[in-house]
């Protein structure tokens, strides 16, 4: 069998034109066979389910055909949402459930009652534009969304959206409202189209926007509603680099928080204003969330093997490769939502140890020798392929200075991941980790989090000195469960592997709890998972030391 699917594997053209000639063959020979009675009697039963009287009649005239068509198509939408409620994304794909529920419902009245088998015919149209509809999925799945391939199949889709699936649900509802008054149970039928009809036209308004009027992280217009939300609120600076437009503020987030401080002082144009950069917030989130604006991902970004651990003595693990069950996961491709979720990143640390430089190393390949304060937060997107599957990481930069801690750490919020940097010239910014942690924890779940320590400025260090300050590093890191590395953005020394790792150990940790989402979850669990290198009872003690220090016990 495998020889033979490997030969078919080398030629797939003529393997496709095999199958082809096969099907012809079928349907030639199949013509050879007498007519059966039950055709000659009746045309249309046999040749065409649909035409004309189904069309006409949606109510009460069907063909056998059409209602074998309907029992099939309900045994798959009832397999469809069970296999959604089994495998755990009930959650995730509630607008899918909700859509399969009304059809199965609607489609299991018209079996029971045989009436309107036609109309459910009739509304299977509305699958031609399934075939577009994932095809765009898989393609962006793929990564190729700039490929000749989307493009063409972006102008398919909406030609079979608005040919299939509005006319097919606008003519449906047309016939339900036009003959409401003798229908059966015409208000049940009418209730299900408009609620289908809101679905689609949302639907159809995101599909719009995500393949016709993408928008730019960093278009000019996201600098120019910067700037007028920053000027309507007097808070010119407090979330940006000095001298340096970086980024949009956090989705929807901050500006709400600053409607909602200052709206009693505001004149009404600075109200206008600054609703409009709240509305540009939202509309930012919503394109991040459909992942439609997000660059491809960079060929250097693609990572197919477990980055290594820096120090063994403190690893989340030491492993050689990825979790058997991660691999088999993305090999199959049931990672479920991993691929379309972002996970935060804060980075955090005494002022001057080098974060800014850190991230600017490894996301823009460069160094800036002079310092610049960072001013609340700054943020990089990074996108990365983990054995096949998309993965992003949003790199949060903050301040480490005193007086504005009091900004960044409103961003703490929601982190995966907690990168503490020190200085490793400076022993006081290691001593100041566990204040940091402290800061970080409050504002996480302490067991949910992967702690980092980076020592910086690896290149400014004697090897001596360097070893010195190792050791410490390594007990406190062991003593707080988290993973050790020391790097140079001067040189670059250990940038990028470094981020490699945290990526490749945050995709793990996310696929593993996709994967235990329907097993029962233990305290930790995820996290004790990711520090084998420490023994069970060492892990359960470290645990409820974050957590006491976290400040949540
Ligand atoms: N030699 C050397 N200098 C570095 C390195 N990383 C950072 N620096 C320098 O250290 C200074 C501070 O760097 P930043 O990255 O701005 O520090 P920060 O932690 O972001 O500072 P805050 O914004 O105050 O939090 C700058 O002058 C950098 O040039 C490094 O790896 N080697």
């Amino acid at each position: 069998m495998d020889a033979l699917v490997s030969v078919l594997k080398s030629h797939p053209g003529s393997t496709v034109l095999v199958f082809a000639l096969i099907f012809r063959l079928i349907h030639r020979l199949l013509q050879r066979l007498p007519v059966p009675k039950v055709v000659k009697q009746d045309d249309h039963t046999w040749n065409v389910v649909v035409w004309p009287e189904t069309l006409i009649n949606l109510h009460s005239y069907y063909t056998s055909l059409s209602y074998l068509l309907v029992c099939v198509s309900t045994g798959y939408f009832v397999q469809d949402a069970g296999d959604i409620i089994l495998t755990g994304h009930a959650r995730a794909s509630w607008e899918f459930l909700i859509h399969h529920s009304l059809v199965i419902s609607c489609f299991m009245y018209s079996l029971y009652t045989k009436l309107y088998v036609g109309g459910a015919v009739i509304a299977l149209f509305v699958e031609v534009n399934s075939v577009t509809l994932h095809l765009r999925l898989l393609l962006k799945l793929a990564n190729a969304q700039s490929s000749p391939m989307y493009q063409i199949n972006k102008y398919l889709n909406i030609f079979t959206y608005i040919t299939f699936r509005l006319s097919t649900q606008f003519y449906l509802t047309w016939y339900i409202v036009h003959n409401y008054t003798w229908l059966d149970n015409g208000s049940f039928f009418l209730a299900s189209m408009i609620a289908m009809n809101i679905m689609i036209l949302i639907y159809f308004y995101r599909l719009l926007r995500a393949d016709f009027f993408p928008r730019s992280w960093r278009s000019p217009n996201a600098k120019k509603w910067t700037d007028r939300l920053c000027a309507a609120v007097h808070l010119p600076q407090c979330l940006y680099k000095k001298n340096k437009y970086s980024s949009f503020p956090p989705a929807g987030e901050r500006a709400e928080d600053i409607w909602e401080e200052r709206k009693e002082n505001l004149s009404q144009q600075q109200r206008r204003r600054l609703q409009a950069g709240a509305l540009m917030n939202q509309r930012i989130k919503a394109d991040l969330d459909t992942m439609s604006v997000l660059p491809p991902v960079r060929k250097d970004r693609v990572i197919a093997q477990l980055p290594q651990c820096f120090r063994k003595e403190a690893a989340f693990h030491t492993k050689e490769d990825f979790n058997n069950k991660v691999k088999t996961a993305c090999q199959e491709q049931r990672t479920g939502t991993v691929g379309f979720k972002i996970s935060k990143v804060i980075v955090v640390g005494d002022l001057a140890v080098g974060k800014t430089c850190l991230i600017n190393r490894f996301c823009k390949d460069a160094f800036d020798k002079n310092y610049k304060a960072t001013i609340g937060v700054d943020f990089e997107m990074e996108r990365f392929e983990v054995l096949g599957v998309p993965f992003s990481l949003q790199l949060w930069d903050t301040a480490g200075q005193e007086r504005f801690k009091c900004i960044a750490s409103t961003y703490y919020r929601g982190a995966q991941i907690v990168i503490i940097a020190f200085d490793v010239t400076d022993i006081a910014s290691l001593d100041h980790v566990r204040q940091w942690l402290e800061d970080a924890l409050k504002e996480n779940d302490p067991t949910a989090v992967q702690l980092f320590i980076v020592g910086t400025k690896k290149d400014l260090s004697s090897p001596a000195q360097y070893s010195q300050i190792e050791q410490d590093a390594l007990k406190l890191a062991q003593e707080i469960t988290a993973e050790y590395w020391a790097v140079s953005s001067l040189t670059g020394e250990n940038v990028k592997e470094f981020f490699f790792r945290v990526a490749s150990l945050a995709f793990e940790t996310n696929v593993l709890a996709e994967l235990e989402k329907s097993g029962p979850r233990q305290i930790g669990g995820i996290h004790a998972k990711q520090c084998e290198c420490f023994n069970k009872e060492e892990t359960a003690k470290l645990l409820s030391v974050r957590r006491f220090e976290g400040g949540k016990d």
